[in-house]
């Protein structure tokens, strides 16, 4: 395998060609959230369904107003049949979502009418024809799309769904997922650190961003330094996981086995080093429909490197170009770097510029914890100067 670093855009361009696809699934109203739709969606019916008053008031026909006032001709609620007539020269009471009246075209907010002795005189300016009518169709008409593939089921896709009157949507499968953690000196939070032991946290990073994203088929395992256990788990986890996360074990160190470990358990490697900080031992592989990535073990390295690809990568099996939420800024100091990497630090975005955070070092978190962009700088360029335009990459919230 090459492992000459490549560049953070070949790495994203072999990724894309690379990607495995995730199957399609019809998911009932109500567990859609996180998904991307499969197919265009049609709506079957016309929404909204019939002519309907988007206010309280009075249903009129236009031309009728010139000869105010107005016989006051019955009442049509929401839910009412829309079986009504308006007589000519009257006006129907009726309210916000009823269906209007055939024969009638307007309605009259009732705050701009004078009511007295079932008369109706509408108070200047006389409204224009069609005014407060949500027509049939408005919104769109049978047979519209109105999710397009890879649309997000957000609250408000899926309230639209539900407008259209439909129960189930075909969207991707989110990926089953495994980390495997490698590292002797790992330990669990809780109990107390022995020796050179540091308390695992990498695991605890990477469940949260998955469950950020709607996924919660995880499988979490750690695994020894030691080349058979290792390819013994990663043959394992091929098996099951759409996606299979390695933290640690990538870099050139006696003890970091997962390159070939993976190559053993039959992983065909994609890439492996990028010439960016943090995580440059970064590793990706693919066998069969799992796709593999071994993230460099350093906290800042593995979720610089789930955001920056994993994520995207993640949106890619569901058929979408390799996304990110990428915003154009202006950075608000001076920051300096080597020529010979794309840097991805962490910045604080206040709507107007990037503020780079300070404690920048992959084994550091603490930045991290308040940051709400990575800051791509550039390969090739040394010095960023207070104002300068800078890309930044918006890490999801919530
Ligand atoms: N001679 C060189 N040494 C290193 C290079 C290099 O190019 N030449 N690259 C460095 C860089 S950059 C990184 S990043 C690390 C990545 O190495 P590994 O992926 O092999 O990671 P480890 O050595 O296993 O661990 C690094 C660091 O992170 C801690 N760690 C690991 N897993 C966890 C976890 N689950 N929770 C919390 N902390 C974790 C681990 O204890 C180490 O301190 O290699 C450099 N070396
Ligand atoms: O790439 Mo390493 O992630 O700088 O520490």
């Amino acid at each position: 395998m090459n492992t000459t670093p490549i560049s953070v855009q070949e790495a994203s361009a072999l990724l894309a060609q690379h990607l495995p696809q995730l199957p399609e699934e019809i998911r009932p109203l109500g567990q859609l959230g996180g998904r991307l739709t499969s197919r265009d969606i049609t709506t079957p019916i016309h929404l909204p369904p019939f002519d309907q008053s988007s206010m309280d008031g009075y249903a009129v026909r236009h031309a009728d107003l010139a000869k105010a006032p107005l016989t006051i001709q019955g009442e049509q609620a929401a839910g009412d049949l829309p079986d009504k007539q308006l007589q000519p020269g009257s006006a129907m009471r009726i309210f916000t979502g009823a269906a209007l009246p055939a024969g009638a075209d307007t309605v009259l907010m009732q705050e701009k009418v004078t009511v007295k002795d079932g008369k109706l005189w509408p108070q200047e300016p006389i409204p224009e024809a069609g005014d407060f009518v949500r027509k049939k169709g408005a919104e769109c008409v049978d047979g519209t799309i109105i999710l397009a593939k890879g649309n997000r089921m957000t609250p408000a896709a899926t309230g639209l769904i539900a407008a259209a009157g439909l129960t189930t949507v075909p969207v991707f499968a989110l990926p089953r997922v495994t980390i495997l953690l490698t590292g002797n000196e790992l330990q669990s939070p809780g109990i107390p650190l022995q020796g050179s032991q540091v308390y695992e946290s990498n695991s605890y990073t990477l469940t949260q961003a998955l469950q950020q994203a709607g996924i919660h088929e995880i499988v979490t395992e750690a695994v020894k330094d030691d080349p058979e256990a290792l390819t013994g788990a990663i043959a394992r986890a091929l098996r099951h996981a759409d996606l299979l996360l390695l933290t640690g074990g990538v870099s050139v160190g006696d003890h970091d086995h997962v390159v070939p470990a993976a190559i053993a358990a039959g992983v065909i490697p994609i890439f492996h080093k990028v010439r960016q900080r943090p995580g440059k031992p970064l590793f990706a592989g693919r066998s069969g429909n799992t796709m593999v990535f071994g993230l460099p073990g350093n906290p800042g390295s593995v979720l610089t490197c789930y955001y920056h690809y994993v994520l995207p990568a993640i949106y890619g099996m569901m058929g979408l170009p390799l996304a990110r939420q990428l915003v154009e800024t202006t950075i608000s100091k001076n920051y300096n770097k080597p020529e010979q990497l794309t840097c991805l630090i962490k910045g604080y975005f206040n709507g107007r510029m990037v503020i780079p955070l300070d404690a920048q070092e992959s084994f550091r978190l603490r930045s991290f914890a308040v940051a709400n962009a990575l800051i791509l700088l550039e390969e090739g360029k040394t010095h960023y100067l207070e104002g300068d335009p800078v890309n930044i990459q918006l890490l999801p919230i919530g």
